[in-house]
C-alpha cells in the first residue's frame, strides 16, 4: 500500500474533477486525481457528448425529410445503422477521453485509479487498482457527481426499463418508447427516437415541459414535439408498468446488433398513465426510459470522517459559495454533488472547478455566477436561456413593479424562414432603453449556438439599448436577437409596434 502527500486531492475525474486537477495544476500546484472508474465521468462517456453526437445523427435523419419535402432534393432514407452511428459516437468520445488524459498528464497531475474514501479532512484512504494512502497539504476537492434516480417499484432492468446509461449500449434502435420525465433528459432522448422512427409517448408529472424554463419556451417546446408525432402527457402519473412479451420482430430489426438469443417474441414493458385530467391509458412498448433527474453520489465516500453531511436531497453544500468551501475548512466542493443553484451542468462544473483551484492557490476567489449560466436542450426543436424567466422577472420586481417583454418569431427573419423550423426568441428586461436585460429564452434551430451572445447581455447587465446599437449580420438567425432588443429599445424596425 503506498503513500503520498501533494498539496491537493481531487476527488473524482468528471468535467467537475478533471477541471480543478488542470487548472490547480496550471498555478503550480501538486495534485493527485482519484477516479473510480473513467476520466471524464459522467459528460464524456455517458451524458453530453454521446447524446449530442446521438442527436446531431438525429439532425440529419430529419435532414432527409425536410429536402425532400421542402426543397424537392430527391433524396430517401434506407435506414439508420446503429452499430456504425454508435461507432461514430464512440470514437468521438474515446478521442476526447485520450486528449483530457494527455492534458493531466501534460500538466503533471497524478492520476490514481481506485475508490476513494476520507479518512479526515485532508486524508484518503484509496482503494481498488492502486490502493494507498493520499494526505493533503492545502485541501481536497469532491468531485464524485450524480447518477440517474431511479423510483421505487420501477427498478431499471437495463433491458425494457432503462435509464441514460442504458440507453447508449442498448442493443438497438426500440419501435416504441415512453419516457419518464419531460426535463433535459427525457426531451433530448424523446426527440431522438422519434428522428429514428420510434412511436414516442413524453410523461412529465409537471404541468409542463422543462418546468424551470420560462412559459413560452415550455410552450413552443411541446407544440414543436407533438407537431412531430410525439404524444406528450403533462400533469400525468405513471401508476403502473408491467413487463411481458408480446408480437413478433425483436430490437436487431431496427439495426440492432444482436437481437435476443433467438427468442420470437419481443419483450415490452405495458405502462399505465393517469392522465391531468384523470383518465388512464395504457401504452405498451419496447422501452420505458426513466429521466426523473439524478442523485449525488457520496457512497462510500466517508464524508463523516471530515465531519461533514449531505442535506436531504443528497448533496453537499459548501458553507461558504464564493470559495466553495464546506464547514470542513479545505475541504472544497463542485459539480453535481452542489444543491441549487449549481445546475447540473457540465459547463457550470468547469467553472466551479476554475474557482476551487484558484482558491486552494491561494487567489482571490472567483465566485460563480450562476445567473448567468446558459441552459441548452438539444432537441429538435433545440431550446436555449439565459437569466431570469418571465414569471421570475415579475416575482423580483414586486406588486408594483415593472418588467419590459418582448417575443419575436423566428420566422420573422428570412433566415427563420429558410431554416422554416418555427421557434421564437424573447427577451425580459427592466422597463426602459436602459433598464438591464435579465433573461433571455430561444426555442428554435442552432438556438445552442445563438445564446452566447445574450448570456453576455445578462451576464454584464446590459441594456436592450446596448445590444440594440450592434449590428448584427444579414440575414442570419441573430438579426432576431438584434430586432428583439431595438424593439424593446423603443427603435424596432421590421417588429415596430
Ligand atoms: C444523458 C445526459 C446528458 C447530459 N447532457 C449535458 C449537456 O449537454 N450539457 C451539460 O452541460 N450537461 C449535461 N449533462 C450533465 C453533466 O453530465 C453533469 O453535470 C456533469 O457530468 C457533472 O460533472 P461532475 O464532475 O460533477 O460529475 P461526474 O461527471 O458524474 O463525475 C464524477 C466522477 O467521480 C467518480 N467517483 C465517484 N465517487 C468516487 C470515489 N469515491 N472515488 C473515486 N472516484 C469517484 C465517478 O466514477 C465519476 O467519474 C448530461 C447528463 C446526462 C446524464
Ligand atoms: N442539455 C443539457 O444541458 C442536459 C441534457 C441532459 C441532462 N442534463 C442535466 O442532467 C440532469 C438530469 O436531467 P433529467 O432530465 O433527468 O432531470 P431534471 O430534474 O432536469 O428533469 C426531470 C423531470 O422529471 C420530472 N419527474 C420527476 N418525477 C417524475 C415522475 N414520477 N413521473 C413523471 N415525471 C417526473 C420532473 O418534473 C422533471 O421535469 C439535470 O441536471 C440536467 O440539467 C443536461
Amino acid at each position: 500500500m503506498s503513500e503520498n502527500t501533494s498539496d491537493v486531492i481531487v476527488i473524482g475525474g468528471g468535467t467537475g474533477g478533471y477541471s480543478t486537477a488542470l487548472r490547480a495544476a496550471h498555478l503550480g500546484l501538486g495534485v493527485t486525481l482519484v477516479e473510480r472508474d473513467v476520466i471524464g465521468g459522467t459528460c464524456l462517456h455517458r451524458g453530453c457528448i454521446p447524446s449530442k453526437a446521438m442527436l446531431h445523427a438525429a439532425e440529419l435523419v430529419d435532414g432527409v425529410a425536410e429536402a425532400r419535402e421542402r426543397w424537392g432534393v430527391k433524396a430517401t432514407l434506407d435506414g439508420v445503422d446503429w452499430a456504425a452511428l454508435t461507432a461514430t459516437r464512440d470514437g468521438i468520445v474515446a478521442r476526447n477521453h485520450r486528449g483530457v488524459e494527455e492534458q493531466l498528464a501534460r500538466a503533471g497531475v497524478r492520476v490514481v485509479h481506485g475508490s476513494a474514501e476520507l479518512t479526515g479532512p485532508r486524508s484518503v484512504r484509496v482503494s481498488g487498482a492502486e490502493p494507498g494512502v493520499l494526505r493533503a497539504r492545502r485541501g481536497l476537492v469532491l468531485a464524485t457527481g450524480s447518477r440517474p434516480r431511479t423510483l421505487p417499484g420501477l427498478e431499471p432492468d437495463g433491458r425494457t426499463v432503462v435509464t441514460s446509461d442504458d440507453a447508449l449500449f442498448a442493443p438497438g434502435l426500440p419501435h416504441s418508447v415512453l419516457v419518464l420525465g419531460g426535463g433535459a433528459i427525457g426531451v433530448e432522448y424523446a426527440s431522438f427516437h422519434r428522428s429514428m422512427g420510434a412511436e414516442v409517448t413524453l410523461v412529465e408529472a409537471a404541468e409542463r415541459l422543462l418546468p424551470l424554463e420560462d412559459e413560452d419556451v415550455s410552450r413552443h417546446l411541446t407544440r414543436a414535439l407533438k407537431k412531430r408525432g410525439i404524444t406528450v402527457l403533462t400533469g400525468a402519473r405513471l401508476l403502473d408498468a408491467q413487463t411481458g412479451e408480446s408480437g413478433k420482430g425483436s430490437e436487431s430489426d431496427r439495426g440492432g446488433r444482436g437481437g435476443r438469443g433467438g427468442r420470437g417474441g419481443r419483450e415490452t414493458v405495458t405502462a399505465t398513465v393517469r392522465s391531468a385530467r384523470g383518465g388512464e391509458a395504457t401504452y405498451t412498448v419496447e422501452r420505458l426510459l426513466v429521466a426523473v433527474g439524478r442523485v449525488p453520489v457520496t457512497d462510500g465516500l466517508g464524508l463523516a470522517a471530515a465531519g461533514l453531511a449531505t442535506d436531504a436531497r443528497g448533496h453537499l453544500a459548501p458553507a461558504d459559495w464564493s470559495r466553495l468551501e464546506t464547514a470542513a475548512g479545505g475541504v472544497h466542493v463542485v459539480g453535481d454533488l452542489l444543491p441549487p443553484p449549481s445546475l447540473g451542468l457540465a459547463h457550470a462544473s468547469f467553472a466551479e472547478g476554475l474557482s476551487a483551484a484558484e482558491t486552494l492557490a491561494g487567489r482571490a476567489s472567483r465566485p460563480v455566477d450562476y445567473t448567468a449560466v446558459p441552459r441548452v436542450t438539444y432537441s429538435g426543436p433545440q431550446t436555449a436561456s439565459v437569466g431570469l424567466t418571465e414569471a421570475e422577472a415579475r416575482a423580483a420586481a414586486g406588486p408594483g413593479g415593472e418588467v419590459s417583454v418582448n417575443l419575436m418569431p423566428l420566422t420573422a427573419t428570412a433566415k427563420g424562414m429558410v431554416h422554416g423550423r418555427g421557434g421564437m426568441v424573447k427577451a425580459v428586461a427592466e422597463p426602459g432603453e436602459q433598464g438591464r436585460v435579465l433573461g433571455v429564452h430561444m426555442v428554435g434551430p442552432h438556438v445552442s449556438e445563438l445564446i452566447s451572445e445574450s448570456q453576455l447581455t445578462v451576464a454584464w447587465d446590459a441594456s436592450p439599448g446596448d445590444v440594440a446599437r450592434h449590428i448584427h449580420a444579414h440575414p442570419t438567425l441573430s438579426e432576431a436577437v438584434g430586432e428583439l432588443h431595438l424593439t424593446l429599445a423603443g427603435r424596432g424596425l421590421h417588429q415596430h409596434t
